[in-house]
C-alpha cells in the first residue's frame, strides 16, 4: 500500500548515546491501549537503534533487572505505569535515576505520554532531567470526515477516501495507520463519514455495515479514538417508510429509541452521532414546525442509555436569499436560530458551531454563538481542509488563525472568557465540549495532498490538546519531525509557514468580506461569483464603496457580541481593520489607520501578495538538496502554481475595483 508515514518517519540516530542506551520497556499490557504505547516506542527505538528493546510484559516492571555498575549511568530502561487519580488522557513523563517514567491515570495517557516521549527523541532533546506533565485541555478532540460511500469526498483535495470505497466500508493498514497518527497527536474522536448523509450513508446504522464498523471502532477504540457516524435526520423516514421525522410524535421517537439500542449493541465502542439538519437542503426538524432543541433532544433521549453524544450543528441558515434583501444576513442565522434555545438541550447534546458566522473564509469574526449562550454544551469547529484557503495547493498554515479565534474575548465572564475557556469547559465547567476540524486528508501517499497541509493536521491535533502552544512552536515541531533536524530546513519553512494565511489573505478577498469564488468549486477568484445568487454571500460593491453594513444601522450583527466587542465592530473607526468590509460598507476613499485609502489598500496587498507568494517559492528553492527529492518536487510543484494563481487572483481583484472605482493605482502599476 502506497501511503507516507509523515510526523512518525524514524531515522536512525547512532550518534545519539542517550537514544542508544534504551534496551527495556516495562509495561503493563493488559491495557490494550497502553500496550499500543509500549509498542509505539518499540518500533521508534527499533529504527532510531538499529535493534528492539526487550518489552518486559509485566505489572509495571517487578522482573525489572538490577542495574550492573556500567549501565548504571546511562538511561536504559522505560516504564509505563497507570496511576490511579490523575485526571483522564494526562501523562507525566520524568527521568528519575536513570529510568524514564511515563505515569499516566489510563491508557491514552500513556500512549499520549509515549508519543511525547517519542517526540522528544526525534527532536534530540535530552531525556536527562526530563519532566513533563501534561492534560488535555479540550475533552472531545474530534476530526469530521466529509467521506461519501463512493469513495468521493465532498471539500477533499487528496484524493478519495481511505474509509469507503464503493459503497463498502475499508479496515486495513492504512486506517490503522491514521489511527496512531491521530493517537500521536492526541485526537480522540473521528467522524467517519459527510455530514451530508445521503443515499447508501444513511444505511450505516442499519444490519448492512455493523460489522465492519464494529471492526473500525475496535481498531481506533485501541488508539484511544471514539468512532462517530453522522446521521440522516429523515432516517426513520428513508429506512423504514415511516411517514415523518416529527421528534416530537411517539412513533418517532420509539422508532429512535430501538434503533440507538441496535446501533449501540452492534458497535461497542461508539462515541454517538453528528447531524447537519435544516441546513443546505439536508431534512430537520423545522419540517414539522419544531426546533432544534426538540430534534436534538429526542437522539439524545434515545441514545443517553448508552451514553451516546448527540453534536448537533449550528450551520443552518437560508440559502435561498434574493440577493436584493438587505435585511437577511446569513451571518445573523447561527445567532438567531440557536441563541433562543440555551439551555433547552440535554446534557448529552453539544452544539458544534465553526468559528466564524459564515462558512470558514480566510478571515472572518468569531461566531457570536461564543459568549451569547451559556448553559449550552459547546464545540468549535474549524476546517483543516482548505476549502476557501487554497484547496491544498495553495500554502496555508491555519494555526495562527485557529489561535486567534481560541483567543478571542468574549466578554461572557469576568475572566476565562476566550472562545478557548469556553470549549475546553474552564468557563461554565462543561465536560461535553471540545474542538473539531472537518478534515484535509484522503488517499494520496502524502495524505494531505499538499505536503504542507500536513502542518494542519498535525497541529490541529496538538492545539486541543495544548492551546498553549504557539504556532511556532507547533510548526517547529512538526518540521523536525518530518524532515529532521536540519536547522536551514526549519528556518524556511517556518518562515513559509508563518507568513502563508497572511500572504494568502493579501492576493485574495480584503478586510474580511471573503467569498470572491468560483461558485460551486470554490477555488479561484471570481469577485460576482457569489454576488447575485441565493447563497447570502455579498460583498455590495457598488462605484463608490463595498463591504456589508453589519451595523446597528444596517443588519444589527454586530449588536450580537457582548461589550465591549459590539460597540468596537458597530463603528467604522474602532472595527479592527481586518474586519472592515465584513461590518461595513465602506467608500474606496476612506482612509485606514496607515493614511491610504482603502483602494489603495486594496491594490497595494494584492501586488504585495503575489510578490510574496513568488517570494516563497524562491526561499524553498534553496532547498533543493536539503530535502528527498520526490518531496523536494511535489512541494515545489505546488508552490509554482500558487505563485502563478496568486497572479490571477491579484489582476481578477484589482482589475474588478479599478473599473468598478475609476480610481487610478497611485504608483501606476500596470492593472489590466
Ligand atoms: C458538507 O457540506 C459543506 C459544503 O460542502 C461547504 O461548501 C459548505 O458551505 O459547508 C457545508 C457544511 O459545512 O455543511
Amino acid at each position: 500500500m502506497n501511503f507516507e508515514q509523515l510526523w512518525l518517519t524514524y531515522v536512525k540516530k547512532e550518534n545519539n548515546k542517550e537514544i542508544c542506551g534504551i534496551r527495556h520497556i516495562y509495561a503493563d499490557c493488559d491495557n490494550p491501549t497502553a500496550t499500543h504505547g509500549a509498542e509505539e516506542l518499540l518500533l521508534a527505538l527499533e529504527v532510531m537503534t538499529g535493534s528492539k528493546p526487550v518489552l518486559h510484559k509485566t505489572p509495571m516492571g517487578d522482573d525489572a533487572e538490577e542495574k550492573n555498575a556500567e549501565s548504571a549511568e546511562i538511561i536504559d530502561r522505560i516504564k509505563l505505569c497507570i496511576v490511579p487519580g490523575m485526571k483522564a488522557e494526562s501523562y507525566h513523563i520524568y527521568e528519575n535515576e536513570n529510568w524514564i517514567m511515563i505515569e499516566a491515570s489510563d491508557g491514552k495517557g500513556i500512549l499520549y505520554g509515549a508519543f511525547a516521549l517519542i517526540r522528544q527523541m526525534q527532536r534530540e532533546k535530552s531525556l536527562k532531567g526530563l519532566n513533563v506533565f501534561k492534560e488535555p485541555a479540550a475533552p472531545l478532540r474530534m476530526l469530521n470526515h466529509w467521506d461519501n460511500m463512493d469513495g468521493s469526498i465532498e471539500r477533499g483535495y487528496s484524493g478519495n477516501s481511505f474509509f469507503f470505497e464503493n459503497n463498502e466500508i475499508i479496515v486495513n493498514e492504512r486506517t490503522k495507520t491514521y489511527a496512531r497518527l491521530l493517537a500521536s497527536i492526541s485526537i480522540n474522536a473521528v467522524v467517519i463519514n459527510n455530514v451530508n448523509v445521503k443515499d447508501n450513508a444513511t444505511c450505516l446504522i442499519t444490519d448492512r455495515y455493523f460489522d465492519k464498523l464494529k471492526e473500525l471502532s475496535e481498531s481506533f477504540a485501541g488508539y484511544g479514538i471514539r468512532l462517530f457516524l453522522s446521521l440522516n435526520y429523515a432516517a426513520p423516514m428513508e429506512l423504514d417508510g415511516l411517514d415523518s421525522a416529527d421528534p416530537l410524535q411517539e412513533d418517532i421517537k420509539q422508532w429512535w429509541r430501538e434503533k440507538m439500542a441496535e446501533v449501540f449493541t452492534k458497535i461497542p465502542n461508539l462515541g454517538g452521532f453528528l447531524i447537519k439538519a435544516d441546513s443546505e437542503g439536508r431534512p430537520g426538524p423545522f419540517t414539522y414546525g419544531r426546533n432544534h432543541a426538540d430534534g436534538a433532544n429526542m437522539l439524545a433521549e434515545a441514545a443517553e442509555p448508552y451514553g451516546g453524544l448527540i453534536i448537533w450543528r449550528c450551520f443552518v441558515y437560508n440559502c435561498r436569499q434574493d440577493w436584493r434583501d438587505k435585511k437577511t444576513d446569513r451571518a445573523r442565522s447561527g445567532y438567531d436560530n440557536f441563541m433562543p434555545l440555551d439551555g433547552e438541550f440535554k446534557d448529552n447534546v453539544i452544539l458544534q458551531i465553526k468559528n466564524g458566522p459564515m462558512d470558514f473564509q480566510v478571515r472572518e469574526p468569531v461566531l457570536p454563538l461564543f459568549g451569547g449562550l451559556k448553559a449550552t454544551n459547546q464545540m468549535l469547529e474549524v476546517q483543516i481542509a482548505q476549502e476557501y484557503t487554497g484547496q491544498q495547493r495553495h500554502v496555508c498554515y491555519l494555526i495562527p488563525m485557529f489561535k486567534e479565534i481560541m483567543d478571542f474575548h468574549t466578554y461572557v465572564a469576568k475572566e476565562k472568557d476566550t472562545v478557548c475557556d469556553i470549549v475546553t469547559g474552564r468557563t461554565f465547567g462543561h465536560t461535553n465540549c471540545g474542538m473539531a476540524a472537518v478534515a484535509n486528508t484522503g488517499n494520496d501517499a502524502n495524505w494531505t495532498g499538499h505536503d504542507l497541509a500536513a502542518a494542519n493536521l498535525y497541529g490541529f491535533g496538538r492545539l486541543a490538546y495544548e492551546p498553549e502552544l504557539t504556532a511556532e512552536e507547533i510548526a517547529s515541531e512538526w518540521i523536525d519531525l518530518t524532515f529532521g533536524k536540519d536547522e536551514e530546513i526549519k528556518q524556511i519553512l517556518l518562515f513559509i509557514l508563518i507568513n502563508s494565511r497572511g500572504i494568502y489573505e493579501k492576493y485574495t478577498s480584503p478586510l474580511g468580506i471573503g467569498w470572491m469564488v468560483n461558485p460551486a468549486h470554490h477555488y479561484g477568484p471570481s469577485v460576482d461569483g457569489y454576488e447575485y445568487d441565493r447563497w447570502g454571500t455579498y460583498h455590495r460593491a457598488d462605484h463608490l464603496g463595498m463591504g456589508v453594513d453589519r451595523s446597528d444601522k444596517g443588519t444589527g450583527y454586530a449588536m450580537l457580541y457582548n461589550e465591549p466587542n459590539a460597540s468596537a465592530y458597530n463603528h467604522m473607526e474602532t472595527c479592527p481593520e481586518e474586519l472592515l468590509l465584513f461590518f461595513h460598507h465602506v467608500p474606496y476613499t476612506y482612509r485606514l489607520k496607515n493614511g491610504k485609502t482603502l483602494i489603495q489598500h486594496i491594490y497595494d496587498t494584492h501586488f504585495e501578495g503575489a510578490a510574496e507568494a513568488a517570494q516563497m517559492r524562491k526561499q524553498f528553492e534553496t532547498l533543493k538538496d536539503r530535502l528527498p527529492e520526490k518531496i523536494y518536487k511535489r512541494i515545489d510543484e505546488r508552490l509554482l502554481h500558487q505563485e502563478e494563481h496568486s497572479k490571477e487572483w491579484r489582476d481578477q481583484i484589482n482589475t474588478y475595483f479599478y473599473r468598478k472605482s475609476g480610481i487610478m493605482d497611485e504608483l501606476g502599476r500596470e492593472i489590466y
